[in-house]
């Protein structure tokens, strides 16, 4: 018989299809935001502002203007910015990479009760350790989701 999903893998596989709507050619960064009744109420990704699409950079090397990050929206404000829901209070926010510095800040201020997230792979910058230090003093609790557990799970299924 099935098993299935967990929440947990379930939001964060949602956060992973999102982050393949993105055009970075980098890092793609998907973010889902989840209720306390376990409705997503809002989904983004890494992308430029709306009407900017296509006449902004995505390159991460060269002079400063020319480099996408001045520019680029990043998931987790896409995400809160398309909430379908006012109250942002108790949600989870499921994002495929740790959340920065500026995305930490948006979701205290948003009033988001929790991150899970899955790659950690800037744990070492300064940007990541001012964001966990923002949100280990708001006392919003992170957890590194384990969806390789499902995927390996369908990688040995039969279908
Ligand atoms: O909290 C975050 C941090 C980063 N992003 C986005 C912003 C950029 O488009 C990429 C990072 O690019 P690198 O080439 O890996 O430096 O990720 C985000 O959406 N949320
Ligand atoms: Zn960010």
């Amino acid at each position: 018989s099935p098993k299935p999903l967990s929440y947990s893998d379930y939001f964060m596989a949602v956060a992973l299809l999102s982050a393949k709507r993105s055009k970075d050619p980098n890092t793609q960064v998907g973010a889902c935001i989840v209720n306390q009744e376990n409705k997503i109420v809002g989904t983004g990704y890494n992308r430029m502002p709306n009407g900017c699409d296509g006449e902004l950079p995505w390159a991460h090397t060269g002079p400063k203007l020319e480099r996408k990050y001045i520019y680029v929206c990043h998931a987790e404000l896409n995400a809160i910015i398309n909430k379908s829901k006012a109250d942002m209070n108790g949600c989870t926010i499921y994002v495929t990479l740790f959340p920065c510095n500026e995305c930490a800040k948006l979701i205290i201020q948003a009033g988001l009760s929790e991150v899970v997230y899955l790659s950690d792979k800037y744990h070492d910058e300064d940007e990541t350790i001012a964001s966990r230090r923002m949100l280990d003093l708001a006392e919003i609790p992170y957890s590194k989701n384990r969806l390789l557990v499902f995927i390996s799970s369908v990688e040995s299924s039969s279908f």
